[in-house]
């Protein structure tokens, strides 16, 4: 095990992951005005909202009106989810800096995801991927369900390889390494990182850790020592899959600046107000916030 990396990305993902379960709608101000903090804050990477079916997921039915309402800056990168070429020509007029295309390792959970089997998701992802690279745009890929599946249980590492390799066979570059449903403890969480890095560069493999059985920020030291260094946070802790029931959000991204900040990592990130953007959602949603951290910090300034 090496030294532990000196800066980390944070890639925050509550305006997609954290909001896409909400069973009422968040207007699409609330959602402009939470990214609009979350950058104040200095998060440089956002998850910004997914061009997939409004009847499948509709919290996310608003996402060119979000695209077009955040004030955009030149040094942050908004990311949309994409999962076929009807997603990405319904995201590119809103000009996207990222676009992910999100598989599984799981067949089951594919299915009931993406309603397509792990072959026809790398064939849909195909020109998503071929068409984003000619545009300019960078390709990340979610390899979900790489730590455990609601549906099939345990999943082995060489599924995740083995998705890991489809998607670098047709040009995505990089892949966020998920535990949808929470389940993953550090020495999984190292094997799943570890079988992607049979395909993938260590810059090129991130991980996405939700928090149902309260690991994962266990797991994200273990991929720190591994030298992963971009990780996937939700603020406040919020969200959770709507095809992955009972799992809880992703791991808190004040949790995951805590951390980092207590071990000299640079994030760039400003825990203050990354605390009053998670406030602010929270109290939109009339939700007490999951971030344990925040809670300290918020009571701290209670006195
Ligand atoms: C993928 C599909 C669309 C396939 O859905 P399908 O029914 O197989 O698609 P289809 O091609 O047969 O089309 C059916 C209908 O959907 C429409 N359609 C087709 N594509 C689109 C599109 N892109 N945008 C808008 N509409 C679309 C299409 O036009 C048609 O409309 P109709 O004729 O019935 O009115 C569907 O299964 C879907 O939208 N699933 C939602 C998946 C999703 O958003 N899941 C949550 C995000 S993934 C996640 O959270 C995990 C992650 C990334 O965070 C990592 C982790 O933790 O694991």
């Amino acid at each position: 095990m090496g030294a532990l990396p000196s800066k980390v990305r944070i890639v925050e993902v509550g305006p997609r992951d954290g909001l896409q379960n909400e069973k009422n709608f968040v207007s699409t101000a609330v959602k402009v005005e939470l990214i609009g903090r979350l950058q104040e804050a200095g998060l440089r990477h956002i998850e910004t909202t997914s061009f997939v079916s409004p009847k499948w997921v509709p919290q996310m039915a608003d996402n060119a009106a979000v695209m077009a309402g955040i004030v955009r800056r030149d040094d942050v990168v908004y990311s949309v989810l994409v999962p076929n070429m009807k997603g990405y020509e319904a995201a590119l007029p809103t000009k996207p800096g990222e676009v992910e295309v999100f598989g599984s390792a799981s067949e089951a959970f594919s299915q009931k995801n993406i309603n397509c089997s792990i072959a026809e998701s790398i064939e849909r992802f195909a020109p998503v991927v071929e068409a984003a690279l000619a545009a300019g745009i960078r390709v990340r890929g979610a390899i979900s369900c790489a730590l455990g599946c609601p549906y099939e249980g345990e999943i082995a590492a060489e599924k995740v390889t083995y998705v890991a390799r489809l998607m670098k066979d047709i040009g995505v570059q990089h892949v966020g390494i998920a535990d949808t449903i929470g389940v993953g403890t550090p020495r999984k969480a190292r094997k799943a990182l570890e079988a992607a890095l049979a395909v993938y560069d260590i810059g090129d493999v991130s991980g996405h850790f939700h928090d149902t059985y309260g690991q994962a920020l266990a797991n994200i030291y273990a991929a720190l020592e591994l030298g992963i260094s971009q990780f996937d946070a939700s603020v406040a802790g919020l969200g959770g899959c709507p095809y992955a029931k009972g799992a809880t959000g992703n791991v808190a991204t004040e949790n995951v600046v805590y951390l980092l900040d207590g071990l000299g990592i640079e994030t760039g990130v400003d825990l203050d107000a990354l605390v009053d953007a998670g406030a602010f959602i929270s109290r939109h949603l009339g939700r007490t916030n999951g971030s344990n951290v925040a809670n300290a910090i918020l009571a701290k300034r209670a006195g």
